[in-house]
């Protein structure tokens, strides 16, 4: 290649990167000042180069004027602590049956270790990060979570004990309300606080869509480990109506951890969030394709 043609070529990349400037800049108008809540699923959080491109996003998007709050997860983490102690792990819906010795595992592993480890990527990245959990400031407060399941052949309902799982009633916002106003981006581990002093362990989907609700978020993004809800052939579904997320759940098609984040979704949605977005955490930079490019990534669930 001639010197000639190398800087023709790079002309037209440079280019390029400018549109892809200008075409983001009504999207950053968009979100200015919006407060949109993240949540980090611990499957996402596996790999070490996408958890740094992860925080270099949430900088970006507290640098161009977005206000950014991370609500982290962490199951599998917790999965591989509590095997260390050689407890296995039991599963309700995708919930997590919690005793107290598990429940103090979640709250180290989650509060602990998981939280400040994000906070440290997004201080690498250059932003300014604080940890938190549901019990500062009050920010979750929760009771216990009660599910009850029918015996298929009897018909007669029983209620099933998730222990230590909760299920948030209340948020107080105003930590959010000042951080807002600063250039800290809040992480919040899904622990809340009981009426009595009690650690519950809630679902992260749960305490983010909570987060989304109390805080009036434009957008509530969930990051997972598949590319969206998947239908029953396993193609991505772009877009979604909340009542035909409902017939999906009662199909069986929606199943699992993904029972709790459809849920969310719902829940933010009728609390007054415009949309909420289940998006790939595998892969990088989702959230910045998702908020400033006009085709968005994942699947949008949206009121019907
Ligand atoms: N219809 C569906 N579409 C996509 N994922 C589904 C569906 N039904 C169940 N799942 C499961 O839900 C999982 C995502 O939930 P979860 O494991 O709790 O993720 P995270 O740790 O990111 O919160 C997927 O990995 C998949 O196994
Ligand atoms: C009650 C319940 O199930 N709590 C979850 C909290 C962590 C979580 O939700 O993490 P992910 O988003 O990575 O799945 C748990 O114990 O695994």
């Amino acid at each position: 290649m001639t010197a000639e043609s190398d800087k023709a070529r790079r002309r037209v990349e440079w280019l390029a990167q400018a549109g892809i400037l200008t075409e983001a800049l009504p999207y950053m108008r968009r979100y200015n000042d919006q407060t949109l809540v993240v949540k980090y699923g611990g499957h996402a959080m596996g790999d070490s180069r996408l958890a740094r491109l992860f925080a270099r996003d949430i900088v970006l998007l507290k640098q161009v004027g977005v206000d950014p709050i991370v609500v982290h997860g962490g199951g599998p983490q917790i999965g591989e602590m509590l095997k260390r102690i050689e407890k296995e792990s039991v599963f309700v819906d995708g919930l997590r049956v919690t005793d107290q010795e598990t429940v103090d595992i979640v709250e180290m592993v989650l509060a602990g270790s998981i939280n400040k480890q994000i906070v440290g990527s997004l201080q690498a990245e250059g932003g300014r990060a604080i940890g938190l959990c549901g019990k500062d400031g009050g920010l979750i407060k929760a009771r216990k979570l009660t599910r009850t399941t029918k015996d298929p052949e009897s018909n007669i309902e029983k209620v099933l004990d998730l222990g230590f799982v909760g299920e948030p009633y209340e948020c107080d916002t105003t930590i959010l309300d000042v951080l807002r106003r600063s250039d800290f981006i809040p992480v919040i581990a899904p622990i809340g606080l009981g009426d009595d002093g009690e650690t519950y362990n809630i679902n992260a989907d749960t305490a983010a869509g909570a987060i989304a609700g109390a805080a009036g978020a434009k957008r509530l993004l969930l990051l997972t480990d598949v590319a969206g809800v998947l239908d029953k052939n396993g193609d991505l579904i772009t877009d979604l109506t909340v009542s035909e997320a409902a017939k999906l759940q009662e199909q069986g098609v929606i199943s699992g951890g993904m029972i709790p984040k459809i849920q969310t979704c719902v829940d933010a949605i009728n609390d007054g969030a415009e949309g909420a977005v289940i998006l790939d955490g595998r892969h990088q930079h989702q959230i910045l394709l998702e908020l400033f490019t006009e085709h968005g990534t994942g699947t949008l669930i949206r009121p019907d």
